[in-house]
């Protein structure tokens, strides 16, 4: 759970998705401005840390990147139990990762946490001639779902840090309403971007 104090947030980051979608490249893409052609399939969970600072407020990202192979699923609960944010990713070349993201997003909405900031990535942009999961298909899944959304290339770089400068900031927003006690509403006209105050 995000906490604040002098406007440091500590929070917790999970990622999910199908094996292979790019979950630890795009972590690796943030963390440390790396990718690698040839990545290594995670086993369990992997740990990150990183600090992300907004104009008036720095996030520490306790980012915590899961491994998509189905044995590891039932681990899940314990990575995304108290996080602020997840990204769940699909791999635009592959329909069946996108079908896989949509569970991830149900079991989000109905064992996670209410103020939870969920986003929706498209990776492998890059792959643009492979690709079977439509922009649109994917924009559309998310703003139903009340989801950020983002297409992004941890190869290239594409919207990476984006993507992680807009969960920060839903998360600040998030966590100083929870903080002020009032409720987050999101309003029905937005792409799912951003969180709105108030309701009683
Ligand atoms: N072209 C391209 N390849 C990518 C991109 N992101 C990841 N990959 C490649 O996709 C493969 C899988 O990437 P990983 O980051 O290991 O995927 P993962 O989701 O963490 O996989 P698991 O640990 O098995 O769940 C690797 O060969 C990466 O180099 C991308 O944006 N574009």
């Amino acid at each position: 759970m995000a906490r604040t104090g002098n406007k440091n947030i500590q929070a917790k980051l999970v990622v999910l998705g199908d094996m292979g979608t790019g979950k630890t490249s795009l972590v690796l893409r943030f963390v440390k401005g790396q990718f690698h052609d040839y990545e290594e399939s995670t086993i369990g969970a992997a740990f990150f840390t990183q600090v992300l600072s907004l104009p008036d407020a720095a996030i520490k990202f306790d980012v915590w990147d899961t491994a998509g192979q189905e044995r590891y699923h039932s681990l899940a609960p314990m990575y995304y139990r108290g996080a602020a944010a997840a990204i769940v990713v699909y791999d635009i070349t592959n329909m069946d990762s996108f079908e896989r993201g949509k569970k991830w997003v149900q079991q989000l909405q109905r064992h996670g946490n209410a103020s939870m900031v969920v986003a929706l990535v498209a990776n492998k942009s890059d792959l643009e001639s492979n690709r079977v999961v439509e922009n649109e298909e994917g924009e559309r899944y998310a703003k139903e779902n009340h989801l950020l959304f983002f297409e992004a290339s941890a190869k290239t770089a594409h919207n990476v840090n984006e993507l992680f400068y807009e969960i920060a900031k839903a998360v600040a927003v998030a966590s100083l309403n929870q903080q002020s006690g009032m409720k987050l509403q999101r309003r029905p006209d937005d792409l799912g971007r951003r969180l709105f105050c108030c309701s009683s």
